[in-house]
């Protein structure tokens, strides 16, 4: 069989590339756990090819039918990608879905001008594609705004439309140029680079939709597998991931410090205030133990009621002076919850290291605070080789 690509040909294989891609693509993102934006993509994706249907029925149905559905659903499809990364930055409001209108509004004129001269290409193809480009250049700025290094989904969709604003800007100007005498299917440039910019184009912004929903996965992924939802603060699998990926002693150039702070009695402020009340005490000695440390410490929530720091570079007398600060200021802080003032203590366990292991130190320290809490609660013991001592001056044997 002798297939031959002229024009017509190569916009029925777009429509085919199109709906495979649609489909294969609103399967991907049958789940709950689809970014926000997806869906109106997909949606684009499948108006896009719809509109290129459209163009391609041109020598089966009259005119203006073409001419009114093919322009107006390529300019859906990109005023949904534009409300589709509204969504996604989540910068959405109901005000936007105004854009809308304007693929309405044009493929009215569209079909009024059809009507009144159906040989006149030139300002029909223009007005096309201007509007086509100026809702490109909105959806590009979306796609770039605040975007994070990682996001190569987002860029890929700008570099595909740019193109696709490169097409469609040629088109409009040699349309001009030949003054309406180049109709859509006749196998010239003009038409080809139309075809295979419209096939281009339908692949770039599926590929993209697909990496933009699978990294906007992974992020959410290693948000939480990193950070605590409760508090903000590293979590405990983040902080053996920095363990052993050797983060923490990179920092250091000789020592490094555990405090371990435990929040005393604190099952006594759920059972009095409420589990909501302790969600803020805890919010609470997060903020202010964020608020006691430079950049390159590292504050996690270790388990329900217990925070681990690492400070870097950091001597035991430093240590034992930061972590006193951090008692008394936790003393003294009033906790002020649903009308009620609440005051709550801290007992810290402290041990310095210049190994590269983390959990030595984070067991000396645990023995430390294990001290503190049976010498009666509210203070700070550091944890040697030997023993285990109060500020007070206080030793214990550490076993
Ligand atoms: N509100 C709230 N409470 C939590 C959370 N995680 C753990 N807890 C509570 O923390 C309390 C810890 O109680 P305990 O281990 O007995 O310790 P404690 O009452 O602080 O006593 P000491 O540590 O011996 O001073 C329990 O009541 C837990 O329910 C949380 O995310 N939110």
């Amino acid at each position: 069989m002798h297939i031959v690509f002229d024009a017509q040909t190569m916009l029925f294989m777009d429509v085919v590339l199109g709906f495979c891609l649609s489909i294969a693509l609103s399967f991907s993102i049958h789940d709950r756990f689809v970014c926000p934006g997806a869906k109106a993509w997909v949606t684009a994706l499948f108006s896009s090819t719809a509109g290129l249907l459209f163009l391609w029925l041109r020598l089966f149905v009259p005119l203006w039918i073409s001419v009114a559905f093919g322009n107006g659903l390529i300019l859906i499809a990109h005023a949904l990608l534009w409300l589709g990364f509204r969504q996604y930055t989540n910068r959405h409001t109901p005000k936007d879905n105004l854009v809308l209108l304007t693929p309405v509004v044009v493929s009215m004129v569209l079909l009024w001008l059809t009507n009144i001269d159906p040989n006149n290409i030139t300002l029909r193809s223009n007005i096309a594609a201007y509007t086509l480009i100026c809702l490109i250049i909105m959806t590009i700025f979306e796609a770039l705004k605040n975007r994070k290094v990682i996001e190569t989904g987002r860029l890929l969709c700008a570099i595909s439309l740019s193109f696709t604003i490169a097409c469609t800007l040629f088109r409009a100007l040699t349309i001009q140029k030949f003054a309406g005498n180049v109709s859509l299917f006749e196998n010239n440039l003009n038409s080809l680079i139309l075809m295979v910019s419209s096939g281009i184009s339908l692949v770039g912004t599926g590929i993209s939709v697909m990496l933009i929903s699978s990294q906007w996965l992974q992020q959410r992924l290693y948000m939480h597998a990193t950070y605590d939802a409760l508090t903000g603060l590293y979590n405990r699998y983040a902080l053996t991931e920095l363990s052993e990926t050797g983060s923490i002693t990179k920092n250091a150039s000789s020592r490094w410090s555990i405090a371990i702070i435990d929040i005393d009695h604190f099952k006594r402020v759920n059972d009095q205030y409420g589990h909501p009340a302790g969600d803020d005490v805890l919010r609470e000695i997060a903020s202010i133990l964020k608020a006691h440390v430079r950049h390159r410490d590292i504050v996690t929530r270790y388990g329900g009621e217990e925070f681990v720091v690492v400070l870097i570079d950091c001597d035991l007398q430093q240590t034992r002076n930061w972590a006193e600060r951090i008692r008394a200021q936790i003393e003294s802080r009033e906790i002020r919850i649903q009308g009620h003032s609440i005051h709550v203590t801290v007992s810290i366990g402290i041990a310095t290291s210049s190994d590269s292991e983390l959990d030595p130190a984070i067991n000396a320290a645990d023995s430390a605070l294990y001290l503190a809490k049976r010498s009666g609660r509210n203070q700070v013991h550091v944890c040697t080789e030997e023993s285990c001592v109060g500020m007070n001056g206080s030793i214990s044997l550490k076993n």
